[in-house]
């Protein structure tokens, strides 16, 4: 196969101009390419590496082996059963049942060993990105492309075998993108290292699904359910449902908009079915029963997802412009470099992350050595960010607003205020202590 591909495009049509203003993520880079790019394809030999995603190596465990039986009867009662209004009463019921079988599939007693736990990779930087995929996809191609860190590549399935974390340096942010092995299909059940995969993605700010442009989509699907079986929840904000149990006086159940997804005999019966007799039900929003059963099990992720096509090298450009329009989607060559500027750059978007400068009075900000935190973040994560005994002697902060690309930073309005004010990227802030 062969591929010529203009060095410009990756330099230049990449990064957005800073006048450009916020992305609509539909119309990220697809067009770009198109016009900027000369990539002269021939057919990749089909079918040279067989997909072999589900026949790998089962490692099953003994004790899970009830728990995987049973979701699987309901699961197959589930597909049985017909979806209208007669039957959703009774297949609310079988996903209750679902969740609180999964549950335990994935918090193991101690007992069983640590195999519902993620990789032992220390966090460290400001942020997590993990890399979830199927094998030979090109996740450990991607961090030996973007970090200084090698993880071993290779033609075969399976390469990696366990966590290599490796860090990008970039506007100041130390970011982890942690290489994790490959996993198949039926990872969250415990076949292969899935479980620990899946565990591990748990633990990141942002998820990135790392899919091969080359092969059928069924594998972006396929890869969201097993993430889904473990709880994370991609792309979604939590459901606006406050709950809370109490101890007496039965169930209270409000509604402040109306319910066509589920009704209130549906969610009576999966609180009854939780055995919660006590408790105040308030849903703000039209959610469905599955997301009312998320909100029960309290241990939900909601976790930022980016899908990241590798190897647009070997697609056609009609295959590649349609893809580039999807929505959080990133397409990328990591053999060929092409668009890693653009990842990185739509990952550190993703991360929210705010840079807050700290300033001693008299002294100009470092603006060298910024504080990295999440959105929302307050004053008080910007004292625990510089030494942990802060924040107990905080006094009061001075905030200088800035806006972006503009000096006014060295020339402020400082506002005063308290431990509870929230942060803004870009702000300089000078604590003083008792
Ligand atoms: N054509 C093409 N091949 C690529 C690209 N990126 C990686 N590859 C190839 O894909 C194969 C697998 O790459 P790896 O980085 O080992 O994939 P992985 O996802 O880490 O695989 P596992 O660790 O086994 O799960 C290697 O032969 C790479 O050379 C790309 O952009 N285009
Ligand atoms: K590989
Ligand atoms: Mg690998």
């Amino acid at each position: 196969m062969m591929v010529q591909v203009q060095e410009r495009v990756h330099k230049g049509a990449v990064r957005r101009s800073p006048s450009e203003g916020r992305r609509d993520p539909r119309h990220s880079y697809g067009p770009l390419v198109l016009v900027s790019t000369k990539i002269i394809f021939s057919a990749r030999p089909q079918g040279s590496r067989r997909s072999t995603f589900n026949t790998v190596y089962t490692q099953s465990h003994a004790h899970t082996m009830g728990i995987v039986e049973k979701i699987k009867e309901i699961e197959e009662e589930m597909a049985r059963t017909q979806r209208n209004k007669a039957t959703e009463y009774h297949l609310g019921l079988l996903k209750a049942k679902l969740a609180r079988y999964r549950a335990q599939l994935l918090e193991p007693t101690s007992k069983s060993g640590p195999s519902g736990t993620g990789f032992d990779v220390q966090k460290s930087g400001d942020a997590r990105i993990a890399l979830i995929g199927f094998p030979s996809v090109g996740k450990s191609t991607l961090l030996g492309k973007v970090t200084t860190t090698a993880s071993e590549t290779a033609a075969y399935e399976f390469t990696t075998l366990t966590a290599i974390p490796g860090v990008i340096e970039y506007r100041g942010a130390r970011i982890q993108l942690l290489d994790l092995p490959g996993i198949v299909e039926g990872a969250s059940q415990g076949r292969g290292r899935g479980r620990q995969v899946v565990s591990t993605a748990k633990t990141a700010d942002l998820i990135v699904i790392m899919l091969d442009a080359t092969k059928s989509d069924e594998q972006r699907r396929l890869l969201e359910i097993e993430l889904d079986a473990v709880g994370i929840r991609l792309n979604k904000q939590k459901p606006d449902v406050v709950f809370k149990k109490k101890t007496t006086g039965g169930i209270t159940f409000n509604t402040t908009v109306k319910l066509t997804k589920t009704d209130e005999r549906t969610i009576r019966s999966i609180l009854a079915s939780y055995k919660l007799h006590n408790c105040d039900v308030m849903i703000r929003e039209d959610i469905t029963t599955d997301e009312f059963i998320d909100v029960l099990i309290g241990t939900r992720k909601y976790i930022r997802c980016l899908y990241v096509y590798n190897k647009i090298d070997a697609i056609s450009l009609e295959q590649l412009d349609k893809l580039a329009r999807e929505p959080n989607t990133v397409v990328i060559s990591c053999e060929m470099g092409l668009n890693l500027d653009y990842l990185i750059d739509r990952m550190w978007e993703d991360l929210h992350l705010v840079k807050v400068y700290t300033k001693k009075r008299g002294v100009h900000p470092d603006l060298t050595d910024p504080i990295c935190l999440r959105k929302g973040a307050t004053i008080e994560d910007v004292c625990n960010g510089i030494h942990r005994s802060l924040a107990a002697n905080f006094r009061y902060a001075l905030v200088c607003s800035s806006t972006k690309g503009k000096s006014s930073k060295f020339a402020p309005h400082a506002q005063k205020v308290s431990l509870a004010h929230q942060v803004q990227d870009e702000d300089v802030v000078s604590i003083f202590t008792k």
